[in-house]
């Protein structure tokens, strides 16, 4: 239900930004096409895909970039042969930036509303994914990077980064499906800790509450993704899936039952002139850090 919603709503927002992206098949291996910022590259020996996510200079969750997150989503859990994806970034130190910012300042209301539409749609993609999914968190992931390590299965973290949901740091409360999300990964009193404070945790601070479930060096990060995949895949799969959709069926329809209530009070928010002022001037913040 989660994943068929989630494809239609996605196949308009392709329609409306007018790109087409399709992953072909060459030779034993998929891979995307017609994209700089993802990468999706399938061993059709072991059934595990990688996506890499490739968007400078943050890999800030835009429109554009979340809709071809979810067309490749999409496709990999309808590619009988792929059994697992890992999620990484190309980007040295930056796993994701979390939402793009400019996509919230000044907005066209129709975009903003497309924009959180596809957020909704990428998570319950990912969370409510028939995949076994790892995240290989190679660098930062505020907020939306965190979301989307989250709605793995695995985390797998370099030590230097941060992690978290640091939503109340801006003065804004974590939308309640990002709070479910780490709650279902944390439990709730680590999480009000964590989301009350809006803390960014250290690689080994997120480990010891369980945010993260392995550390490695960052130049082993990739291989340890693989090794832990290829020890998920060997569970037997009706068994595991099962269970996975068992623990995280309630907590996706939870959103799906709101989805469009929740479009309308992000939207309602995030256009009020106190909350456009405050945007401005973190971005300005951001870019002033950058000069210093
Ligand atoms: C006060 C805010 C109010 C917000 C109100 C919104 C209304 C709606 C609320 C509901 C939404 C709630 C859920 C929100 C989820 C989110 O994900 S919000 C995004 C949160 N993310 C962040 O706050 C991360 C900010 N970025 C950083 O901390 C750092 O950039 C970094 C990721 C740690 C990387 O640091 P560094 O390598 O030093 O790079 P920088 O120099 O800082 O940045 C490089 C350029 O990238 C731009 N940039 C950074 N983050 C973002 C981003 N999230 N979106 C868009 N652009 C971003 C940065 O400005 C630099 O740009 P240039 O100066 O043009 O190069």
């Amino acid at each position: 239900m989660a994943a068929r919603m989630a494809f239609s709503r996605l196949t308009r927002s392709l329609c409306e930004v007018g790109r087409s992206r399709s992953l072909l098949l060459q030779s034993a291996r998929w891979v995307t096409s017609a994209s700089k910022t993802l990468t999706v590259t399938m061993d059709d020996k072991t059934g595990i895909a990688e996506m890499s996510l490739n968007r400078p200079p943050v890999n800030s969750l835009s429109l554009e970039f979340m809709t071809e997150i979810n067309i490749a989503l999409e496709k990999l859990e309808h590619e009988k042969f792929c059994r697992g994806v890992i999620i990484t970034s190309a980007i040295p130190k930056i796993f994701s930036a979390g939402l793009d910012i400019l996509e919230m300042y000044q907005p066209k209301p129709e975009r903003l509303s497309e924009f959180w539409k596809t957020l909704q749609d990428m998570w319950l993609l990912l969370f409510g994914s028939r995949l076994t999914t790892i995240a290989a968190i190679n660098g930062h992931s505020p907020a939306g990077g965190a979301l989307v390590a989250m709605s793995c299965d695995y985390r797998i973290m370099a030590p230097g980064f941060n992690i978290g949901l640091n939503e109340t740091q801006l003065g804004i409360v974590p939308p309640f499906w990002f709070i479910d999300t780490m709650m279902h990964t944390i439990g709730s009193r680590q999480t009000e800790l964590c989301c009350q404070k809006g803390l960014m945790l250290s690689t080994e601070e997120a480990a010891r509450i369980g945010l993260v479930d392995k550390v490695v060096p960052l130049d082993q990060i990739a291989s340890e993704a693989k090794a832990e995949m290829q020890s998920w895949l060997k569970i037997p799969v009706a068994a595991k899936l099962i269970t996975k959709q068992t623990i995280r069926a309630p907590i996706l329809e939870k959103l799906q039952t709101r989805q469009e209530a929740d479009v309308q009070n992000f939207c309602n928010f995030a256009m009020k002139d106190s909350v456009q002022k405050s945007l401005g001037m973190y971005l300005e913040n951001l870019k002033k850090k950058q000069k210093e």
